[in-house]
């Protein structure tokens, strides 16, 4: 884990920390059931574990009460399990939103200006010089950007993509975005108020209308039953032929089995994933298109953001074994990050904090 903060808080709060040095990078059931063993507070884990019934048994038989993942997404966790046996499970949202929106952002404009391709190109010897025709690609300026799941890292990106690139906005969720609805909507006036074309927002009614409108569209759902395979072949079919699709929440939203043969196709629609159906594996054909670009689940890898991120498990995991109450609002975790002062006592975010009856923080 990165950083020495999530550390230094543990041992001040007296903790033993133990820190596992197998030289595997996914831990399966079976590996993480040995490092429990029979005496364990509490646990900080990462998103490729599977955290279900056998492990939260085993946590809760070790006298377990937390579980953190190091992440915000925490589709790899059964937490009415977690629950059944008492264990608390923490998050890390509120210091990934701008990282992770800024790799969704980095992806629409290598794949909307080639920029990969461009550079194999010129590693590979075969610039001969300037031709009119030589890796042209999209225009973001005055285009649409559609986003589905506009929540924190949604509509981080939908700004970056408005303010950045004047681009209109149509949007998906099951809730409407009212904050971004707002900025979109003053962004508008203000560009107006100057002379320039304003910016525009709308709601969709459906997903379809998302698909059907957008030229750039990027993925920001949680992954749950209702978002697997999200994006399929028929869904694919009703992009626009040169549109972008990024991914950067997780792969099994995209049936990417699907997705390859789209792009073998369609060869003017691109994709940037940072997110695979079965990581850390592609699907067959994937590597070899070159519309597509790839990069290893590296949305939330600033230096920043990772340190932040261990630094909310560790006190998670902490927090319930001092018996803190929860924060109250867990993307609001500024108060946990500041290295000069002590953070408060409390739980910075417990998804299943109601579930367990736990208090919250009066701070
Ligand atoms: N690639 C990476 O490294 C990272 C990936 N993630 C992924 O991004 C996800 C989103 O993170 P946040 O924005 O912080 O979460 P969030 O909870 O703020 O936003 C998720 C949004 O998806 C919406 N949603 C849920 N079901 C939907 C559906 N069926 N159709 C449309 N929208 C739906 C929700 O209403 C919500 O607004 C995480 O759960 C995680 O899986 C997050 C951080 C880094
Ligand atoms: O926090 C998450 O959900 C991640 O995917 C980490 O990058």
């Amino acid at each position: 884990m990165p950083g020495t903060r999530w550390i230094n808080l543990l041992v001040q709060q007296d903790c033993r920390v133990e820190i596992c040095t197998e030289k595997k990078t996914i831990l399966s059931v079976e590996d993480i059931i040995a490092l429990i063993g029979n005496k364990c507070d509490g646990v900080i884990g990462q998103l490729t574990e599977d955290w279900g019934d056998t492990l939260f048994s085993a946590l809760a038989k070790a006298g377990g009460k937390a579980f953190s993942n190091m992440a915000v997404g925490y589709n790899n966790v059964d937490v009415d399990a977690a629950t059944k046996y008492g264990v608390a499970v923490g998050n890390t949202p509120g210091v990934l939103t701008e990282t992770t929106a800024e790799l969704a952002a980095s992806l629409s404009l290598a794949a909307s200006r080639r920029i990969v391709e461009a550079d194999e190109f010129m590693r590979a010897g075969l610039y001969d010089g300037w031709l009119p025709h030589l890796f042209v690609g999209n225009l973001l300026k005055g285009q649409t950007v559609g986003v589905i799941g506009a929540g924190r890292i949604g509509s981080a990106y939908a700004r970056m993509m408005i303010e950045g690139f004047k681009m209109n906005l149509i949007y998906y969720d099951l809730y409407q975005a009212t904050r971004l609805e707002k900025f979109v909507t003053a962004y508008g006036q203000f560009l107006k108020a100057s002379g320039e074309q304003p910016v525009t927002w709308k709601r969709a009614s459906s997903m379809d209308e998302v698909l059907q409108v957008a030229d750039v569209i990027s993925l920001h759902p949680i992954l749950d039953k209702t978002t697997y395979h999200l994006i399929n072949k028929e869904r694919l079919s009703k992009m626009k032929k040169e549109a972008i699709l990024i991914n950067c929440s997780r792969g099994p939203v995209v049936d990417e089995e699907a997705l390859v043969e789209h792009l073998k196709h369609n060869p003017m629609f691109r994709v940037g994933l940072d997110v695979f159906e079965d990581e850390p594996y592609m699907k067959p054909g994937l590597a070899d298109m070159k519309n597509a670009i790839v990069v290893p689940h590296i949305a939330s890898a600033s230096k920043w953001t990772r340190e932040g991120m261990a630094t909310l498990a560790a006190l998670n995991v902490v927090g319930k074994i001092k018996g803190f109450p929860t924060w109250s609002n867990p993307n609001a975790v500024e108060p946990f990050l500041d290295e000069n002062s002590s953070p408060p006592p409390a739980c910075p975010s417990i998804v299943n904090a109601k579930a367990l009856g736990l208090p919250v923080s009066k701070l």
